[in-house]
């Protein structure tokens, strides 16, 4: 296999003491697409800052490929309300040449709103505009906080698509945290789910038939998922549940922690 563009060797991250990222184990290739689903303070925000060299490192390591280019794509864009922005304008700050903004713009799908102020774009209309940032610079990687916050459903799965077709055209890795366990389970090749450590990890299939998986987010959520992936490769009683015996394709190829959960 080729050499990965991301690989966290057992990275660590204490904020007074208390680790809150956890001897974490990962590589990202290219064409990967890994979403880190987590609970609210699992520490996915503090690992995507490691990678981006932003958050310091307790203990372990992060090593990237030499001369890898990053595209970040924030949670928010956060501007200053009284500043007059175009689109164009915003888009140059990036240093790249108009016609390379232009077309990630139009990759993005949001060509047409070149001349646009950045203030009245909807919420789609700005995570596209980040995206079409972060692809201007041609990135080996892709990295995005919550791509679709704040884009309501049927955007949701445009823009999840729009994230895999970007892989294919780049040929890049992604890393993504996500909150959206529905749409990371239809879109993500991998699926890290983070609580300090990493919990368990492998493909959504795998994942939501984790015990570690439904300790973490409840069987409720977990059966909801697993609805994505059911290959009826076994049996169920009357009451739904899988007859013991029955062959259970879901449960291969998946890592867990070999450690205690706190
Ligand atoms: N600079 C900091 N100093 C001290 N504690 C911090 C700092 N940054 C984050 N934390 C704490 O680390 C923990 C993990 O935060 P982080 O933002 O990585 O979580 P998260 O999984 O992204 O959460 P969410 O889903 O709520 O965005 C939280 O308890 C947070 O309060």
């Amino acid at each position: 296999m080729t050499e990965p563009l991301v690989t966290l060797d057992h990275l660590t991250v204490l904020f007074d003491e208390r680790p809150v990222v956890d001897r974490v184990n990962l590589k990202v290739h290219r064409g990967d697409i890994i979403t880190v689903i987590g609970p609210n303070g699992a520490g996915k925000t503090t690992l995507i800052k490691a990678i981006l060299g932003i958050q310091k490192v307790s203990s372990g390591q992060v090593s990237l490929q030499k001369n890898l280019v990053i595209g970040y794509v924030p949670q928010h864009l956060t501007l200053e309300a009284t500043l007059p922005l175009s689109v164009k304008r915003f888009m140059l700050l990036s240093g790249k040449p108009l016609a390379k903004c232009a077309s990630a713009l139009a990759r993005t799908g949001v060509g047409h709103l070149l001349d646009a102020s950045v203030h009245h774009l909807s919420g789609g209309e700005k995570q596209r505009l980040l995206l079409a940032r972060a692809l201007a610079r041609k990135p080996d990687l892709l990295v995005l906080d919550e791509p679709a916050q704040g884009v309501d459903i049927n955007g949701q799965a445009a823009l999840y698509d729009l994230i895999r077709q970007l892989r294919d055209d780049l040929n890049c890795g992604v890393i993504m945290i996500s909150h959206d366990l529905h749409l990371v389970m239809a879109a993500t090749d991998k699926v890290i789910c983070l609580n300090q450590h990493v919990c368990c990890s492998g493909t959504p299939a795998d994942i939501s038939h984790d015990p570690a998986f439904i300790e973490t987010f409840g069987q409720p959520v977990a059966e909801s998922l697993a609805v994505y992936h059911h290959h009826h490769n076994h049996r169920h009683d009357l009451h739904g549940n899988v007859v013991a015996g029955g062959q259970h394709g879901a449960h291969t190829g998946h890592e867990e922690c070999d450690h205690a959960h706190h």
